[in-house]
């Protein structure tokens, strides 16, 4: 049949661009989020790449090759030396020290999605746990590149979530996103279509629990 990534966006395309166009993304475009809500959601996203820094070593774990391998290092690299070291930054600049983030208490909507696809990759295997992680990376990238286009978005110093956007626009972020978009378009031509029909379902939970984290960050709920 030979289906690609976009396929997997396809068969749950409402969920997908209520992912990508929510309204805290809206926000942060727009410079208007409540400061509360995105400080939530940096606190909530710390805790949240700490357990997908463990999907990475999972994914380490189920490669099969050295290709595979280097992927899932890089992929832990990134994650721990690129956004979490830039996420505590942001966490400086919005009065959340480093230490009182080790010590906060997991929200519900971070609970279920780090341990869903935690579980949906000790499952399966390495392609059903990349497709789990694919609504992360993937889909901050193409937010970054929706913000871009959008009438509404604010650049620069005007806008207080500058850098947030700037960093999931960066060409580190970008180059990882196309690396994991090509490696699930190679995967994922081989699939039958049962195959095909059971990872549709991973990635759209995966992207419904997304959804959720963004919600929960605008509710600030716990
Ligand atoms: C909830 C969430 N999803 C995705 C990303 C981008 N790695 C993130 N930082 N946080």
């Amino acid at each position: 049949m030979g289906y690609r990534f976009s396929d997997l966006t396809a068969a749950c395309q409402d969920d997908w661009r209520a992912y990508v166009e929510h309204d805290f993304v809206r926000a942060l475009g727009a410079g208007t989020l409540e400061p509360g809500a995105f400080r939530h959601y940096l606190q909530q996203d710390y805790l949240f790449l700490v357990h997908f820094a463990r999907a990475y070593a999972l994914a380490a774990y189920k490669s099969q090759d050295l290709a595979e391998l280097r992927q899932a290092f890089d992929g832990l690299k990134t994650i721990l030396d690129v956004e979490l070291d830039l996420h505590i930054g942001f966490c400086r600049d919005w009065g959340i020290d480093e230490a009182d983030l080790a010590a906060l208490p997991e929200a519900r909507a971070t609970l279920a999605y780090t341990r869903y696809v935690l579980d949906a990759g000790s499952r399966g295997d390495l392609l059903d746990l990349r497709v789990a992680l694919s609504p992360c990376l993937v889909g901050y990238g193409e937010i970054a590149g929706w913000l871009a286009e959008q009438p509404f978005t604010v650049r620069g110093e005007a806008n207080p979530f500058e850098a947030w956007i700037a960093m999931y626009e960066s060409e580190d972020f970008q180059a990882a996103m196309r690396a994991e978009r090509a490696w699930l378009d190679a995967r994922l031509a081989e699939v039958t279509p049962a195959r095909f029909a059971r990872l549709a379902g991973i990635f759209r939970d995966a992207t419904r629990l997304e959804i959720d984290f963004w919600q929960m960050g605008l509710d600030r709920a716990d």
